[in-house]
């Protein structure tokens, strides 16, 4: 669950990049972010998995307020938020797996139960293989989705994605579409930032409007 109540959020003295949103994300949803370019899709995404402060109004993620959250509590989140922003974000001194395992070890997890966790969500993304190479030596859809593998091997009931298909062909973009959807059937709250209206247009049933300061929730992919 996931609910806004009167949020702003401004950065520094800056406008009201969001004015008073509200809604309510329950379990198991698939929302579609949609607006032009600068709207503040990825501000949205990152409010949710708590990357940025609101200026005002009330978060709360599995009926937890995030919005006054001290640091202490970050981990949390963590674990109940899987982020894929843009960047990806890999670490390119390490190996896949060992991207995969970052999330584990910052929990604690036991090491072999870490590695089994890990190649399990390589497996999911369907980079079985490849664990030992480098992020350099994937292309961009894999190292999407190995981004993907460690987003997931914490099992976050909520994932938040910010244009995952952006530079693919249309093929990859719908593989990776498809890791999505498989989780979202298995219960995981999905919200996905992107341009690619017709694509979504497969997947979404809910889509959070955001143009011009406005925000709309919209049913379905308008077209
Ligand atoms: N850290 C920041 N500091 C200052 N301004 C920011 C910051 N992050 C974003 N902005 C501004 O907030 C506005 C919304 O940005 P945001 O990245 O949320 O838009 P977006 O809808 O995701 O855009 P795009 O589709 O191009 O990725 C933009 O005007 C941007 O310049």
């Amino acid at each position: 669950m996931i609910e806004f109540q009167h949020v702003f959020k401004s950065y520094g003295r800056g406008r009201n990049i969001l004015s008073d949103i509200n809604f309510r994300v329950d379990p198991g949803e698939f929302i579609f972010v949609s607006g032009p370019s600068g709207a503040g899709k990825s501000t949205l995404l990152k409010l949710i998995g708590g990357l940025e402060p609101p200026s005002r109004g009330s978060i709360a993620v599995n009926n937890q307020r995030i919005d006054k959250m001290p640091s202490r509590a970050r981990p949390y989140l963590r674990r109940a938020v899987g982020i894929i922003l843009q960047d990806t974000h890999l670490l390119f001194d390490r190996n896949a797996i060992e991207n995969v395992l970052l999330p584990l070890k910052v929990i604690g997890l036991e090491n072999s139960l870490a590695y089994t966790r890990a190649r399990a969500a390589i497996e999911k993304v369907g980079l079985s293989g490849k664990e030992d190479m480098n992020p350099v030596e994937l292309s961009g859809g894999e190292q999407q989705r190995l981004a993907i593998a460690r987003a997931i091997v914490n099992r976050p009931a909520i994932l938040i994605v910010d244009e995952p298909t952006a530079n693919l062909d249309q093929e990859t973009a719908r593989r990776i579409m498809d890791v999505f959807k498989d989780f979202n059937r298995v219960g995981v709250t999905t919200l996905i930032a992107s341009h690619d209206r017709r694509l979504m247009a497969s997947y979404a049933s809910r889509t959070f409007l955001i143009d011009h300061g406005r925000f709309n929730d919209v049913k379905g992919v308008a077209a």
